[in-house]
């Protein structure tokens, strides 16, 4: 199960994903926003970074205008690690290598078909772990406050 978010420039593809992910059996929850008309994109941002934060659903996807103003904001929420990605490649290593579990797709950047490939490359990678996950333990450990800058391994 993904949780789903969008500002009201990503509402109209993030009905297009619905559907999509809903053709490929992939069982998903919208948290909004559900209208074109002019929203805030940090409220709808922090209930699925909060969703994935607080462990309800493993995964999320955000859509905006670039993607960007999303992604920023869920990356406030502890152990969020949200990417912006345009093209497949990026989202397969941000899946091999940063474990990302928030996918920021931006609807004026990207169209519905490469969108699709996106998240299809997204959803379906594993992360490596090895040497990966002791980089995101510095990170964690950045993240809590426990370190000024991350130790040379
Ligand atoms: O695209 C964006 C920049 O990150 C934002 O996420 C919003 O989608 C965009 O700022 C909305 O713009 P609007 O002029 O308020 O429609």
């Amino acid at each position: 199960m993904i949780v789903l978010g969008s500002d009201h420039v990503g509402y109209p593809l993030k009905e297009q994903m619905k559907q999509h992910l809903q053709d490929k059996g992939i069982p998903y929850v919208d948290l909004g926003c559900d209208t074109t008309d002019r929203v805030d994109y940090p409220v709808y941002a922090a209930r699925v970074a909060r969703a994935v934060s607080q462990g309800e659903y493993a995964r999320g996807m955000l859509f905006c205008g670039t993607g960007i103003g999303v992604s920023i904001c869920a990356n406030r929420f502890q152990g969020i690690r949200c990417v912006v990605c345009s093209e497949p490649y990026s989202a397969k290593l941000s899946r091999c290598h940063n474990d990302s579990n928030i996918l920021a797709l931006g609807a004026r950047v990207v169209g519905s078909e490469l969108a699709f490939m996106i998240a299809d490359v997204w959803l379906s990678t594993p992360f490596e772990g090895g040497r990966h996950a002791a980089r995101l333990e510095m990170m964690d450990l950045l993240e809590r406050g426990k370190r000024d800058e991350p130790n040379q391994r």
